[in-house]
């Protein structure tokens, strides 16, 4: 009690002054990491080798999912990412007495749809409760959650992993949703090591978040990361949550045990606030084996929660014990039931349609989810099935795909090629979104058009296409104009620059007029280079084979 007591004093001060509050209190490890995707699924379940085989690893997963919105879940206060320390905080967020909890429609809307996309049942009545535990971050002494009935239950995540010897075939997994509840952010502790102080920044107090509750069906880190990141994509999608683990807006809470199959489940750690999809895969396999080698020596698994230490890759107990915790649930008395209703038709006489949550209205508006996506682009385009995973793993890339596809003859199956790796592969060496992308859609469609009906060869595109990305703005036929880089058309200027090949490599001449074909390539290379890639490889071919037949 005594740690938010003073919270809530302090940070009335701290409201005022606009600077943090400083607190002697546990320290608290804040990392900041890129999001990757999940990467391929190349190794079995982790599995205790030789004396216990049969021990496997089980995971169920907690994810703390930001809900994007203006304002909190049960304030006005704006929702915003790195503004100045207890910047964005209204009294109730500072647990002042006399405040109440107003519910943001918004908030509801977010779980709501996040539950129908996931395939789960929404409770038609949900409950709010207080959850009681003690830090400095949460004034009020409590965080006001969904234990008892929850605004969505029982749902299906599928993901995909890339498996098989090629890696290329698509391991279509589920995991189970227990349940999706809203509930409230904590403030933010951190640490100073330096005069061993704690700065509590009220912030991100109150914030909504939804956390979703997964069953242990997944068995290793990397089927972890895979659920994650689809469920991540899902959301973004969705736009119920931005998803962007290196700002805390996904958090990950990952529970291991380890049995033999068949078995019931063992004792779980529980990996507390982790945020970044690899760090989960590695604190997962390393817990499982941490596990597995204490039983292997006769210990036991404790029940507790630990830290992933990403430095080391090892997981550390943390100083709490969550075994011990009496988080004494009670009814939120502040508010009332949260109701939604199936369609507009099961309204109540004389509700305002405006201010209810109709979950069929929901419904209408979900958006076509990844995996679709990824099956439509596969069906539809005759891509490889990599090739979809790539494309709707980076924002926007679908819609440039499909942008360029619609204004080129080229075949979707050539054009992917230079979406996935010329244009892909210069973004990520620098960095950049494929909205920051200095070759637009229609840009790159133009150059495509201009090979695929024979303007300029391959080779030329490419070099047309660096020119592009280096000078944004020009267009692919001002540079082959400017550099001179169409294909030789003139007829005589090819036979003589063919010729003069011919005469200047007799013993290759030889060779191919001996049957060896491969050397053909050789000529035709060195023909290329006089013209700079500019001559038509199938008109080079057909003079070299008349001159060396
Ligand atoms: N033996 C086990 N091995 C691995 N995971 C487990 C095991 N038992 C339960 N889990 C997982 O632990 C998680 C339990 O989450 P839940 O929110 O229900 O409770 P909690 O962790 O006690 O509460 P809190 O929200 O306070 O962390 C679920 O994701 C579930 O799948
Ligand atoms: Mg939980
Ligand atoms: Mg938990």
């Amino acid at each position: 009690m005594a740690a938010s007591t003073v919270a809530a004093s302090e940070l009335i001060k701290s409201m005022n002054k606009q600077m943090s509050t400083l607190y002697p209190i546990a320290s608290c490890v804040i990392r900041r990491i890129s999001t990757t995707s999940a990467r391929r699924h190349s190794q079995s379940p982790l599995t205790a080798q030789s004396d216990s085989q049969q021990l496997v690893g089980v995971v169920g997963l907690e994810i703390h999912a930001q809900i994007n919105s203006n304002t909190k879940l049960f304030s006005g206060s704006p929702v915003r990412f790195s503004a100045p320390p207890n910047s964005l905080v209204s009294f109730f967020d500072a647990s002042l007495p006399g405040t109440l909890p107003v519910l943001n429609r918004r908030c509801v809307e977010a779980a709501v749809m996040t539950g129908l996309a996931l395939n789960c049942t929404i409770n038609q009545k949900s409950l709010f409760d207080r959850k009681h535990y003690f830090y400095a971050d949460l004034p009020a002494g409590y965080q006001i959650t969904q234990q008892r009935r929850p605004v969505a239950v029982d749902g299906t995540l599928t993901y995909s992993l890339l498996g098989g010897k090629q890696r290329n075939q698509v391991v279509k997994k589920n995991v189970h949703i227990k349940q999706i509840q809203l509930e409230q952010d904590s403030g933010k502790s951190l640490h100073d090591d330096a005069r061993s102080h704690t700065l509590i920044d009220l912030n991100r107090a109150g914030v909504g978040l939804m956390e979703l509750v997964m069953e242990p069906d997944m068995s290793c880190g990397e089927e972890a990361a895979a659920a994650v990141r689809e469920l991540q994509l899902i959301l973004q999608a969705l736009g119920t949550c931005q998803g962007n683990m290196s700002e805390g807006q996904m958090r990950v809470d990952a529970n291991v045990s380890v049995r033999k199959p068949g078995e019931p489940l063992g004792v779980r750690t529980e990996v507390k606030n982790i945020n970044s999809v690899r760090y989960l895969a590695r604190a997962i396999d390393y817990e499982i084996q941490r596990q597995i080698d204490v039983l292997q020596r006769g210990g036991k698994v404790q029940n507790e929660t630990r830290a992933f230490d990403s430095k080391s890759g090892e997981t550390i107990p943390m100083r709490d014990k969550e075994g011990l915790q009496d988080y004494r649930f009670m009814p939120e008395p502040n508010l009332p039931p949260l109701i939604v209703y199936e369609d507009n038709a099961s309204l109540p006489a004389g509700t305002d349609a405006c201010q209810a949550v109709v979950v069929q209205e929901i419904r209408d508006r979900l958006p076509e989810l990844p995996g679709v996506k990824r099956d439509r682009l596969v069906q539809t385009h005759g891509i490889l099935p990599e090739h979809s995973f790539t494309l709707v793993n980076e924002d926007g890339l679908v819609e440039y795909f499909e942008a360029v596809l619609k204004a080129t003859r080229k075949e979707p199956r050539k054009v992917i090629g230079w979406v996935t790796k010329e244009l892909l592969g210069r973004l990520r060496e620098r960095d950049m979104s494929v909205g920051q992308s200095p070759v637009a859609p229609l840009a790159l469609a133009e150059l495509l058009e201009l090979q695929e009906t024979g303007r300029i060869s391959s080779s030329v595109a490419k070099q047309v296409f660096q020119e592009m990305w280096r000078s944004p703005g020009k267009t692919a036929p001002q540079i082959i104009q400017e550099q001179d880089l169409g294909l030789v058309s003139d007829m005589a200027q090819l036979h003589d620059i063919c010729q003069k090949v011919v005469d200047a490599h007799p013993d290759e001449v030889d060779a191919v007029r001996n049957g060896n074909k491969k050397v053909l390539n050789k000529l035709m290379g060195l023909v290329q280079r006089e013209t700079k890639g500019r001559a038509d490889p199938v008109v080079v071919r057909e003079i070299l084979q008349e001159k060396t037949s």
